[in-house]
Parts: structure tokens; C-alpha cells; sequence
């Protein structure tokens, strides 16, 4: 396995119209790693995830992935990274396992009625296979978008709080799938606020902070984010 870092981010700034929104950060992420972004509301993880992604053009500093700039239109970067992000990215006229037919086939998945039976079960969605996005709650639509980053071949998954809405059981199951994810040699960044999540899964963690980022184990990081301290 390559050692080359997936993601190299080198006093990275963020912000909107010139703004920075917090300190610049610098991490590595290198294979079958999981780094999560950690702070308060609003201080600047998705921003930061949002610039790793290319869907934003950083305010200073520079980031690569997979050893190149940041371009998301390019078929190599998209056949690369998958990601799910805190908004409602389904089609409202499909179904929930014509959701993930049309991701897994749209990556040219073989054998994608395996993958997409695979994605349901371990997302609790079998029973919602023909369902549509509006008869899901909420919870469901955010396991329908997971299982989605799941069906697709990647060598980087970004996720931005992807325990929002769900309940302890599924939490739990998505921390299995990602510590899967790293031993097949997955890289993984996270912005997260829980700290069993990060616990089960993070190798390092970054507080994302407005005067200092601050690389932090993952123990240290779930210490500054357990109830009552962020
Ligand atoms: N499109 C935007 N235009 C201008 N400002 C924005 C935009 N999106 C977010 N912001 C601001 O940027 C700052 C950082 O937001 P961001 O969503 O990155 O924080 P976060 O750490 O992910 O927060 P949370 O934990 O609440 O999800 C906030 O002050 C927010 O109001």
C-alpha cells in the first residue's frame, strides 16, 4: 500500500468573500487513517471539509489530495472520494434503492445487487427499498445518503457529522463500517461531534479553532468535545 498522504492541507484558510472563519489549518492524512475535524458550531469544520472537496476556493494556503490540487471536476478525483455532506442531496422522484442502483452502476460498480442489498441491511433501509425520500423520516433519509457514499468505490470518504439523526444502534454501526474502512486501506475525514465516534474510529483529530488549530489525539480531542465542554 502507497504511504503517499491522501490529503495534504498546509496552512489552509477558509472562509467566504475573502473572510477567514477560523485559524489555518494543517494536517496530513495518509492511508487507511481517519482524521476527524472537531469545535463548536460554527467554527469552521465544514467550511474546511468544503475546501478539501474543491466545492470552495481556499482564502490562503494549499491542500492536495491524492498529490494534486483540488479539482472536483476531474474523473480521476471523482472516481476517488466520496462524500456526504450535512444537506438533502437526494432525487425526490427515486426511490431509496434506485438511489443506490444509480450510484453504485453510475461508478461502474459490478455486481451492484449485492452492494445495494449489503448497503440497505447495514442501514436498516430493506424494509424502505421502494420508499421515496419524502415518506422517509429523517433519520432514514440521512442513513439513504450514507448508504449511498457506501455503494461507490473510494479511496477517501468525507463525511460532515454523519451521526446527525441517527439513533445509538445505527451510530454504532456506522463507527464498524469505517473502522472496515480503514482496514482496507480507506482513508476517512470527518467533521464530528460525537466523542464515542471519534473514540471508535479517529486516529488523530484537529480542533478547528479562530486563533490556533490544534492537532490533538484522538482521546484528547474527545475530552474537549464531551457534554458540557464544547
Ligand atoms: N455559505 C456561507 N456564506 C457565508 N458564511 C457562511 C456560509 N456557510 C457558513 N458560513 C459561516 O461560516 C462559519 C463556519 O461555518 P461552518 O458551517 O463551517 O461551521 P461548522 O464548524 O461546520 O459548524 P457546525 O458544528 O454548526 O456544523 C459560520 O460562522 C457560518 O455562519
Amino acid at each position: 500500500m502507497s504511504k503517499a498522504p491522501v490529503i495534504r492541507a498546509r496552512n489552509l484558510l477558509v472562509g467566504y468573500g475573502g473572510e477567514p472563519v477560523c485559524a489555518p489549518v494543517t494536517f496530513t492524512l495518509g492511508p487507511g487513517r481517519v482524521l476527524a475535524l472537531v469545535g463548536a458550531n460554527g467554527s469552521g469544520k465544514s467550511t474546511v471539509l468544503r475546501a478539501v472537496l474543491g466545492l470552495l476556493k481556499p482564502a490562503g494556503g494549499a491542500v492536495e489530495v491524492f498529490g494534486r490540487p483540488v479539482d472536483e471536476r476531474e474523473a480521476g478525483f471523482r472516481a476517488k472520494v466520496a462524500s456526504v455532506l450535512d444537506d438533502d442531496a437526494y432525487f425526490p422522484a427515486l426511490t431509496v434503492e434506485e438511489h443506490l442502483y444509480l450510484t453504485a452502476r453510475g461508478h461502474g460498480v459490478r455486481g451492484a445487487d449485492e452492494v445495494v442489498a449489503d448497503a440497505l441491511e447495514a442501514f436498516g433501509l430493506t424494509e424502505h427499498g421502494a420508499s421515496l425520500p419524502v415518506a422517509l423520516s429523517s433519520g432514514q433519509r440521512r442513513r439513504l445518503l450514507l448508504a449511498a457514499g457506501f455503494v461507490r468505490p473510494r479511496a477517501l470518504l468525507v463525511l460532515d457529522e454523519p451521526e446527525q439523526r441517527l439513533d445509538l444502534t445505527m451510530r454504532s454501526r456506522l463507527a464498524e463500517r469505517l473502522v472496515a474502512e480503514k482496514s482496507t486501506g480507506g482513508s476517512v475525514l470527518l467533521a464530528t461531534h460525537d466523542p464515542v465516534l471519534l473514540r471508535a474510529v479517529a486516529d488523530r483529530a484537529v480542533l478547528i479553532a479562530d486563533d490556533e488549530c490544534e492537532l490533538l489525539s484522538a482521546d484528547d480531542a474527545a475530552a474537549a468535545i464531551a457534554p458540557g465542554v464544547l
